[in-house]
């Protein structure tokens, strides 16, 4: 697991480990620095020179500090200064000092045109603005941006300082424009601007250096987090005298006249996430294609018109957990069907697509929303949901997952380039999964999964947020495999068995 944090986050550890345990705030700088120029000298040759791009506050201050470890290495290093002179800090001014006294070259950006950004730079480091970034960029810093990207495009590296500047560490969105880098250098913990779209495009290779911070007490609980491969490991183990029973059974309430695809694709994630049975629950007329598309599932059809609320009963009798709601459609049958499982079923449930359009239709069914829910919406899904804009959703997905979960008490996965679970553990992002999985049936393979993990006894949050770092993993190995092009969403199913080999 790894720890993300948000601006307000980063300044309250900084304080807590300058102030409060009394760690000089110079020597956190030196480590940073130290990181940052390490990684430099891996990006540039002995001959090439540098530009370090600073501003006026203690990010400005690192880049100042790894521009004179870079000196004391033998580099050919320049300085530009960007900003109000009487805007920098202390230990600004302090790195300030050494630099000059180092004889380090360093112009203001008023003055800029004695050295040109887009000539002759082998790297270019930006320590502009850090986690203290507050307000959209100025046309200045602008010109200075762009200036950056054309040196970039002239094969200039770009090597950013915690977070490449014009990116909300709090959130990834760029304010106004921002510097496009090839690699970043974070310090302690990743900055969710580097994990979250669009700031994660901005950041090229990360990585986080350790500078000495500790945690003040209780704060990783308020922490968002993410998953590597290794988390995997957490899954629930198959006992060797385990059953099919044991292994959990899953009924899936999916498919419609014209859609057995979904129910399809989301049966068999099921079982290739290790549900021992599944069994699926759809109109009558997809019986037979998906008997014979997946034999290994149990298929029971019922009539659209008089759909048999004693057989539906039975079913969840019998089952451990239940999806409902890949390619269902929105017709009465369907509304019938999820108003009767919403009402009676205490089951651990995944709600997805078609279920997610009926509760937005129907507000009454919201009502019945609790915690043995997880709902999977996009952000198309979650904008009929909350009634907020898709635009409202992309500009802070978590609090909009985190306020359904208050109002709804049902754990939400708020699908996107990177996925947000809030569950009664936090705030889990994912950090796997890639633009290949933007494709018809995507969705119905991680409700399958997410249903397999239910109905093997996992609780819901542990469930959800696994279930998106498995799905995000598979996807990963299927762009690997095919192309992030070509890849289909049988593709992500075909590379869960590697991935759980392999991890688990
Ligand atoms: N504490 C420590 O010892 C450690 C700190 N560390 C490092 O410090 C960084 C945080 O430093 P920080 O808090 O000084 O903020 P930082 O990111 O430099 O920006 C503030 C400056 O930017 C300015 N400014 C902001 N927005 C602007 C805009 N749009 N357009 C123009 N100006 C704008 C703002 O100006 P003002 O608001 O005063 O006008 C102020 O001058 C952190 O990311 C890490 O790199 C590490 O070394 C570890 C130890
Ligand atoms: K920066």
């Amino acid at each position: 697991m790894r720890y993300l944090t948000d601006s307000s986050q980063m300044k309250a550890i900084d304080s807590y480990n300058i102030e409060e345990l009394g760690i000089p705030s110079l020597v956190l700088m030196e480590r940073a620095a130290y990181a940052v120029s390490a990684e430099a000298e891996q990006m540039s040759s002995q001959n090439g020179s540098v530009l370090v791009i600073c501003g006026m506050g203690n990010n400005g201050a690192d880049g100042l500090a790894a521009a004179r470890m870079l000196k004391l290495h033998g580099r050919k290093v320049k300085v530009l200064l960007c900003g109000k002179a009487s805007h920098s800090t202390k230990e600004h001014s302090i790195q300030l000092a050494i630099t000059e006294k180092l004889g380090i070259p360093a112009v203001t950006a008023d003055s800029r045109q004695e050295y040109s950004i887009e000539n002759g730079f082998e790297l270019i480091i930006d320590a502009l603005f850090g986690v203290g970034l507050s307000r959209p960029l100025n046309k200045t810093f602008i010109e200075l941006t762009d200036a950056i990207e054309r040196a970039r495009i002239s094969g200039a590296k770009v090597l950013a300082v915690d977070i490449p500047s014009g990116v909300s560490a709090s959130d990834g969105q760029i304010l106004g424009a921002a510097v496009k880098a090839d690699a970043t250098v974070t310090f302690g913990f990743e900055k969710l601007g580097l994990v979250l779209y669009p700031g994660a495009f901005y950041c090229g290779k990360k990585k986080v250096a350790d500078i000495g911070f500790s945690l003040p007490n209780g704060m990783e609980s308020r922490m968002a987090y993410t998953f590597g491969p290794e988390d995997l490991r957490r899954l629930p183990k198959r006992p060797a005298d385990g059953n099919k029973g044991t292994f959990g059974k899953v009924l899936l309430a999916a498919g419609s006249k014209r859609m057995s695809g979904a129910a399809y694709m989301s049966a068999l994630a099921s079982y290739r996430s290790g549900a021992g049975l599944v069994q699926i629950y759809t109109v009558k007329e997809n019986v037979q294609v998906l008997k014979t598309m997946l034999p290994e599932a149990i298929v029971t059809g019922f009539d659209r018109e008089h759909p048999d609320m004693e057989e539906l009963a039975d079913l969840c009798r019998w089952a451990d957990a239940l999806v409902a709601g890949p390619g269902f459609s929105t017709e009465s049958y369907a509304e019938q069907i999820l108003h009767w499982l919403l009402k009676n079923v205490t089951l651990p449930k995944v709600l997805d697509a078609d279920a997610l359009n009926l509760i937005a239709r129907h507000c009454e069914l919201a009502g019945y929303l609790d915690g043995s829910a997880v709902i999977t919406p996009h952000i198309g899904e979650m904008s009929r949901l909350t009634g907020k804009t898709v635009d409202e959703i992309k500009k802070a997905p978590i609090a909009a997952a985190l306020e359904f979960r208050e109002q709804h008490g049902a754990v939400c996965v708020l699908k996107d380039a990177r996925t947000a679970v809030v569950s009664e553990n936090g705030i889990y992002i994912s950090s796997s999964g890639n633009s290949g999985m933007a494709t018809g049936g995507s969705g119905d393979v991680l409700s399958g999964i997410l249903g397999g993990l239910l109905a093997a006894g996992m609780n819901v949050g542990d469930a959800a947020e696994m279930g998106v770092c498995l799905h995000g993993l598979a996807g990963d190995a299927a762009a690997e495999r095919c192309g992030m092009h070509a890849m289909m969403a049988t593709d992500i199913i075909s590379c869960l068995g590697a991935v759980l080999k392999e991890w688990t």
